[in-house]
């Protein structure tokens, strides 16, 4: 992969994630179907609203009977909302009804309670009233058989609420893509332990078990393999692979002594190599049980930029999730590039549609990463940038 461009990298990762991305369809609770995508267009099976109900707490009354002016009517009873249909409303008589109770027959308007003065069972009616005021018609927001949300959405309250209202208890939605996340490093301990002499705290699960799960998959395992030992690595790999889409790994590509991931990959036919890119020069592809492997450098802004390079897009597309945005801005200070490589540098937006560069290059450098909200997209050609240059930037 010595001169691979960042493009044909991308390309590549792209047609062996291919299958692992044509996901099936499974159904879904609605408790469990926020952030899902719909499989296909889901129809109504009932109105909406189910019956003619009231607005407003008030009177149920006929707007015929109103028509001369002020009007005194005998309220002869109660409506409230539950189950059941009311008594039709006879002529010249009132009955109380409250929101969401069934209009009864006979009744074609409601009046709220603070238009109508009462005395004991006596309502007085100061004027006129149109016909269908502060009634909710039967099927005047949905009707039956239409669509209620369409295929390939992204479900998000709101729509959970309309499936919830006609009824329905479970949807059908795209399986989720199943990732296995492999952190690697005789070193790594996990956050929360003591670090002795030589230790470092395992950044990389984090944030990748979090990436994956932003773009709308699934992680079902997460292995921290803390030795150097590829056989290990191995049987950790066995006992999930057939459980997963795809295996995405972190650290043990480069060109050390105990590179656990090359040493995985190389006798399965992997390919291991560098790219044009900085951070995430060395990346490498395989296979496993026939589970596609994308493999990422372990320098952790390494890592999470090239998962948010070759990765990410793959899996916010099939998750029916936006492409992240990108924007051309101008550099608020100079910038030197290294030639041959495509960078992208931690950036920070500032106002009047600038940005500027928030670290170094370093791929070690964790706290810029986090304290950027773009990326800064270099081409390789580039090697030197002046303020108020336009550049391409990647929002994070
Ligand atoms: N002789 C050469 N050495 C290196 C080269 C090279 O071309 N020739 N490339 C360098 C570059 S660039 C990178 S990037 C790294 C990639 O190496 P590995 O993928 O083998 O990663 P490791 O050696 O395992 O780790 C690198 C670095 O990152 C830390 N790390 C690893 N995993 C995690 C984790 N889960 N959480 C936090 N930090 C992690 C690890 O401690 C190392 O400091 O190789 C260069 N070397
Ligand atoms: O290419 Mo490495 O990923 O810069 O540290």
């Amino acid at each position: 992969m010595a001169h691979t461009s960042v493009d044909a990298h991308a390309a590549r990762v792209r047609s062996i994630l291919a299958r692992a991305m044509a996901t099936g369809t499974e159904r879904v609770t609605l408790g469990d179907a926020l952030g899902r995508v719909t499989a296909s267009a889901v129809l109504s099976p009932v109105d909406l609203p189910l019956f003619r109900n009231s607005q407003m707490d008030g009177f149920a009354v006929r707007a015929a009977d109103l028509e001369t002016g002020e009007t005194t009517l005998p309220v002869v009873g109660e409506i409230p909302a539950q189950r059941g249909t009311p008594a039709m409303l006879a002529p010249h008589t009132t009955v109380r009804i409250m929101t969401g109770a069934v209009v009864p027959e006979g009744a074609d308007a409601v009046v709220p309670v603070e238009d109508a003065t009462v005395v004991d069972d006596v309502v007085t009616i100061h004027r006129p009233r149109s016909v269908g005021e502060y009634v909710r018609e039967r099927g005047s927001d949905v009707t039956a058989g239409t669509e209620l949300l369409p295929a390939s959405l992204h479900l998000a309250s709101r729509h959970l609420a309309v499936l919830a209202a006609a009824g329905i208890s479970d949807v059908e939605v795209r399986s989720r893509v199943r990732v296995v996340i492999v952190t690697t490093g005789a070193e790594l301990i996990e956050p929360g332990q003591t670090a002795d002499a030589g230790q470092v705290y395992d950044a990389n699960g984090v944030a990748l078990d979090a990436a994956v799960r932003a773009c709308g998959a699934e992680v079902v395992a997460a292995i921290r393999n803390d030795t150097d030992d590829a056989d290990q690595l191995h049987d950790s790999l066995v006992a999930v692979a057939a459980g997963a889409d795809i295996i995405l790994t972190s650290g043990g590509i480069s060109m050390g002594q105990h590179e656990v991931v090359r040493d995985l990959l190389t006798p399965l036919g992997g390919r291991i190599g560098h790219i044009a890119m900085q951070p995430g020069g060395p990346q490498a592809t395989g296979s496993f049980e026939g589970v596609p492997v994308i493999s990422f450098p372990g320098n952790p802004v390494s890592t999470q930029i090239s998962f948010e390079i070759f990765v990410a897009p793959l899996l916010r597309r099939v998750a029916g999730l936006p492409a992240a945005i990108r924007t051309s801005r101008t550099l608020v200070a100079d910038v030197a590039s290294i030639p041959g490589k495509r960078q992208f540098l931690r950036g920070r937006t500032v106002e009047g549609g600038r940005v500027e560069v928030v670290a170094g290059p370093g791929s070690h450098l964790v706290a810029g990463l986090a304290a950027s909200d773009v990326l800064i997209d270099i081409p390789e050609s580039t090697t030197d940038l002046k303020a108020g240059d336009a550049v391409e930037t990647l929002q994070l």
